[in-house]
């Protein structure tokens, strides 16, 4: 099967700075994608690339088995939507939508069908007569997204296209995002920094650190195997707890120099038994669930239990988490086992 994207060996620079550091990736076609990553990892230069708005320094760009890394972003058939939507204020919804299938010269009729079918996609064919200071933001959203979506593309590259919507829209928006996938059935690649949207949307994850990719994986075996201790540390809130491989966690195996990682989730804290014993030093509330702050051994640590469940400040606890749930990192951070 043609991949939907493929990126073989990719390099590209911001100046003398090299920003990204060979990347290969293989997008089936109609999956989505999610590319996460920190601030300045490249995730943004790497959506333009593919996008034919940054050049590579080495490396293909492939779309739909086609070669496109010699091609223009006009010849490359992707639609790109970004962080700020980018909406013509003087132009209507409809004539917002529409406008890059009028600038091609195709028919008004033919125009005005494909907008209405892709408004109604979204969901915002009630508002295809107003202007976009007369909508709301997540209005505005999903006016950027019919407007990529009314190309059909091969490829839609979609760059934080959330971050300017509140908590709670963010959250509906994304599950729509999702449907609407599944919907078009499109080839999508979806950037955020935000991992519980990854977690939320992406049939696979590809996590970005420094210009390479540090592991793609299913949202399951990113969380339940991350192959790093970066990603093991960076997907996850509050963020996996480390100790030292010869600290007071005893792991079968497990050296100095070598790191044992365990969710906050993983520990369970009881008032006696086997385990570590702790300190609670804090706690914060959070809705259903506390944060509970510990120290072991000159360590800290956090787990996250029912905070029904939670012990008072300066009492003494034991932590325990099954086997299962610690992970090993050698020396370099790469998984162990
Ligand atoms: N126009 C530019 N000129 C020079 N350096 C740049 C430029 N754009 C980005 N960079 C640098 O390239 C690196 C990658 O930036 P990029 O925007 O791709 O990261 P990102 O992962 O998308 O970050 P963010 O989540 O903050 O948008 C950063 O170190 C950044 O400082």
């Amino acid at each position: 099967m043609t991949a939907g994207l493929e990126l073989v060996g990719v390099h590209a620079a911001h100046g003398k700075a090299e920003v990204l550091r060979g990347i290969d990736l293989t997008v089936p076609k109609g999956e989505l994608l999610v590319l996460l990553g920190p601030s300045g990892a490249g995730k943004s230069t790497l959506l333009r690339v593919i996008a034919g708005l940054h050049p590579v320094s080495a490396g293909r760009v492939g779309i739909d088995g086609r070669d496109v890394t010699a091609l223009s972003p006009g010849q490359r058939d992707v639609s790109m939507v970004f962080q700020a939507f980018a909406l013509f204020p003087h132009l209507s919804v409809a004539d917002n939508i529409g406008f890059g299938l009028q600038v091609r010269g195709m028919g008004k009729r033919e125009v005005r069908r494909r907008t209405e079918a892709a408004a109604a996609m979204v969901g915002c064919e009630k508002v295809l007569d107003r202007r976009p200071e007369e909508l709301s933001g997540g209005e505005r959203q999903r006016v950027a997204l019919a407007r990529a979506l009314v190309r059909e593309p091969a490829l839609f590259l979609l760059d934080e296209p959330l971050s300017n919507l509140d908590a709670e829209l963010r959250v509906r928006t994304r599950t729509e995002l999702r449907s609407l996938h599944d919907r078009v059935g499109a080839t999508m690649v979806h950037v955020t920094h935000d991992q519980t949207e990854a977690l939320a949307i992406g049939d696979r994850i590809a996590v970005l650190r420094d210009g390479r990719i540090e592991q793609v994986g299913t949202p399951d075996e990113i969380w339940r195997r991350p192959a790093t201790a970066f990603v093991a540390g960076f997907v996850g809130s509050p963020a996996m707890n480390f100790l030292p491989g010869d600290g007071p966690w005893q792991v079968p195996g497990a050296i100095a120099g070598q790191q044992v990682g365990v969710r906050p989730e993983s520990l369970r804290l009881d008032t006696s038994g086997d385990g570590l014993a702790a300190t609670v030093t804090g706690a914060e509330v959070i809705g259903e669930d506390a944060w509970v702050r510990l120290r072991v051994d000159g360590h800290a640590l956090v787990a996250r239990v029912p905070a029904t469940t939670r012990p008072t400040e300066g009492a003494q606890v034991v932590a325990r988490a099954d086997a299962a749930d610690l992970h090993v990192f050698d020396t370099d951070g790469n998984r162990v086992g």
